[in-house]
């Protein structure tokens, strides 16, 4: 090692430790948490490891920076605030407390989270061994019963890659970053849309993007999670990507090359006709078999004939999530019955009313969602105001917020009685 080298990893940590205190100023929350250490960042959010002082945890926290100043980083606040304030499900992960502070361009929003040790992401390219199927098996269950619960709802979570499926060393999957959750309902699309081909930049990432997605069809629902899963599957085995596209139309290529040219009926689909003319151009791609493209040794003919029903390329002919909970692959391994909790009706109507917001009734609501962790009262200029200057209160469902205190890790919410929150009761899920 040269003789610098510790001087200067010395210099690197004090660099880090302060990058760290300038990113999460937790204002007078701050007596109940203290980051440790920064874990990660994506596209919308910053996480840290945090000390809990009242629990004496660990825990994780995630900040989205400036969360009022745009429609977007409202909405995906509001809709990770709503969708896991009253989930209770051992695969998906526990929301234990929400705040803000202000900030210059907008306030930060933070959300106080489990940790968990890592990613799938890390588990599959942590070693240079392949995964064994009991171990894949194990984990794909475990996100497949995590979307179940969710499904149930009718909700999509339309961003699943390993990144967001985080794991324990003991083997527990928790499914993460729910930015862009969403009720699953049929999309009105317009005719023709000229910008049609980047209309889903933003929706999934793009390995991991179903062809309704890239194709730009109308109907958006919960098989784009379906797909997603299933390339995590193929992944697991494969150890890389199995649709490694850098862009859409190179997505949308090597889609094409390895599974065909889509059918005739999900060709008339396609509302946008520079996507078709683009599908067109490769001519008539014939599919390869799935032991082409997941040539593992030994073939495991119940994971290939899985992912192939996942990856059916028109998304109403791929296979839903309890005829996949009820495929010969995980039956051989997941023979038991299970009782499921069921995700409280809550979620559904406020992620419903999540989309139909306004930027000004968003911020209201975040502001009303999260406890202010200031001790100054938020200035106008942090959280915006309705026109009106009115109450944006009646957008909320029922049993909506009007903030949020924590007692044992457990979020409750003013309004609510805490004892409902749970309320979704348990359903008896039998794999004959
Ligand atoms: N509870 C947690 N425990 C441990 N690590 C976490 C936790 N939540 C998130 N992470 C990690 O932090 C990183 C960023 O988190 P997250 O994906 O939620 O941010 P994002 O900005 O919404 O990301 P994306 O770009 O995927 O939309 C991810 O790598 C994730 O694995």
């Amino acid at each position: 090692m040269p003789t610098y080298a510790p001087g200067f990893n010395r210099i690197l940590d004090d660099l880090a430790r302060r990058q760290l205190v300038l990113d999460f100023q937790f204002g007078s929350a701050g007596a109940s948490y203290e980051a440790v250490r920064s874990i990660g960042a994506g596209a919308f959010g910053i996480v840290c490891e945090a000390h809990d002082n009242n629990t004496q945890e660990k825990v994780a926290i995630k900040k989205i920076g400036h969360a009022s100043a745009t429609p977007t980083l409202s909405r995906r606040s509001l809709r990770e605030i709503r969708v896991l304030r009253y989930i209770r499900h051992p695969n998906i992960v526990p929301l234990r407390d929400v705040f803000r502070t202000p900030g210059t361009v907008g306030m930060n929003v933070y959300l106080v989270m489990d940790l968990m040790e890592g990613s799938l992401h890390h588990v599959i390219y942590g070693s240079t061994e392949p995964l064994d199927y009991d171990l894949i098996a194990h984990l794909l269950y475990q996100i497949l019963r995590g979307l179940r619960y969710l499904h149930t709802a009718g909700i999509a979570h339309r961003d699943l890659k390993p990144s967001n499926l985080l794991v324990n060393s003991d083997g527990h999957l928790r499914i993460a970053d729910f930015g862009m959750a969403k009720l699953a309902m049929p999309e009105h699309m317009d005719e023709a849309d000229e910008h049609c081909f980047y209309m889903t930049q933003h929706i999934a990432t793009l390995p991991y993007r179903a062809p309704e997605l890239l194709f730009v069809m109308p109907e958006h629902s919960t098989a784009v999670d379906i797909w997603a899963v299933g390339c995590i599957f193929a992944e697991m085995i494969l150890r890389r990507e199995l649709f490694p596209g850098r862009n859409v139309t190179s997505q949308i290529k090597v889609i094409i090359t390895q599974l065909g040219t889509p059918g005739k009926e999900q060709m008339r689909m396609i509302k946008c006709e520079r996507t078709r003319q683009f599908i067109q151009s490769f001519g008539e791609q014939s599919s390869l078999n799935w032991d082409q493209i997941i040539p593992t040794r030994p073939t495991n003919d119940e994971a290939l004939g899985l992912i192939a029903q996942m990856l059916n390329m028109n998304p109403y002919q791929r296979i839903d999530i309890h005829r996949t909970l009820q495929h010969e692959f995980i039956r051989s391994y997941f023979p038991i019955v299970t009782t499921e909790p069921v995700c409280p009706f809550k979620v559904k109507m406020d992620m419903a009313a999540v989309e139909s917001l306004s930027h000004e009734q968003l911020v209201e609501l975040i502001l009303k969602d999260a406890r202010a962790a200031d001790d100054e009262v938020l200035s106008l200029n942090d959280g915006l105001q309705t026109a009106s200057g009115e109450s944006t209160a009646s957008y909320m469902s029922e049993g909506s917020v009007s903030g949020c205190q924590t007692e044992n890790s457990e979020i409750y919410f003013n309004n609510d009685n805490p004892n409902e929150q749970n309320s979704g009761g348990t359903i008896e899920i039998t794999n004959l």
